[in-house]
């Protein structure tokens, strides 16, 4: 998908709200623990009752790697469901890659043409080489780990580098890469305050935020920084949408957390 369709399908939906399907097989609905492919038969549920109400879905790949080649399939079930289903949907694969360039290469495929996913979470550690296999691929996006929402971000993401945070560096250096373009950021919901200076740097760039709802970021003030003229924001929960019922009625109780980030959004939008 482009960005542009993106962009469009926010305006339509009035709402940037991406879902996580963070999957655990210990928290979802235990009568669900009787269906052949119960993570599937939860993301399934899940997606029926708030596509209306998101424009991402972000399964994170962890959560289907830990149950081995059941996890992988219904990983594969639940992008296929997406993609033939509600293919105005954007999609998000959640697995932090990035290698030297031959080995990335092959996790782009794995994720863009295999399982055909939109874009994929990549961290920059490594470098260009390592993040240009993923941005050569047309229609697809690259979203950079830049400023996480965990307390861990403060151990070397903030920390000075010849006069600047790394942080930004990252943000500074990506921008000149090949297809530069296709670049979204990770930028924690914990970190709101940094997104003022985030946005000096990448005005127009997509933002992938998460941490809203079970990490504590409050929605409002991302909005406040983050904003731009094309939106620009994807603000990520899971398990505070995901989780909100153990009972049958998990699935409504998912749809009434997402319909109220949503209003808020829509205020949001109204208002700006
Ligand atoms: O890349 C991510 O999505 C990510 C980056 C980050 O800085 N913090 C972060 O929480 N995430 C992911 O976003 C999701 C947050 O989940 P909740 O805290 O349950 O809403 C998880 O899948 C995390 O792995």
């Amino acid at each position: 998908m482009t960005t542009e369709q993106l962009v469009e399908q926010i305006r339509k939906k009035k709402s940037f709200l991406c879902i996580g399907l963070d999957v655990d097989l210990d928290k979802i609905p235990p009568h669900l623990l009787q269906e052949e492919d119960p993570i599937f038969a939860f993301n399934k549920s899940i997606i029926d009752a708030t596509h209306e109400l998101a424009v991402a879905y972000k399964p994170n790949t962890a959560f289907y790697e830990a149950y081995g080649l059941k996890g992988w399939k219904a990983l594969e079930k639940t992008i296929s469901y997406l993609n033939e289903k509600h293919p105005e949907v954007y999609t998000i694969a959640d697995a932090k890659r990035g290698d030297i360039g031959n080995t990335s290469t092959m996790y782009a495929k794995a994720f863009f043409e295999d399982l055909g996913f939109d874009s994929v979470t990549v961290a920059p550690y490594m470098g260009k080489d390592s993040v240009e296999p993923f941005l050569n691929f047309k229609d697809k996006h690259t979203i950079l780990l830049a400023l996480t929402s965990n307390l861990g971000a403060y151990d070397f993401q903030t920390k000075d580098l010849e006069g600047k945070t790394l942080y930004t560096s990252v943000l500074e250096v990506s921008k000149t890469w090949v297809n530069a373009e296709n670049l979204m950021y990770v930028i924690g919901a914990t970190k709101a305050s940094y997104i003022g200076d985030v946005r000096a740097i990448v005005p127009n760039s997509f933002l992938l935020v998460p941490g809203v709802g079970a990490q504590g970021g409050s929605l409002t003030e991302v909005c406040k920084y983050g904003l731009n003229e094309q939106v620009g924001l994807l603000i990520n929960s899971s398990r505070g949408i995901i989780y909100a019922s153990k009972g049958t009625d998990f699935a409504e109780a998912a749809a009434n957390q997402a319909a109220s980030l949503q209003q808020q959004m829509e205020s949001i939008l109204n208002a700006g």
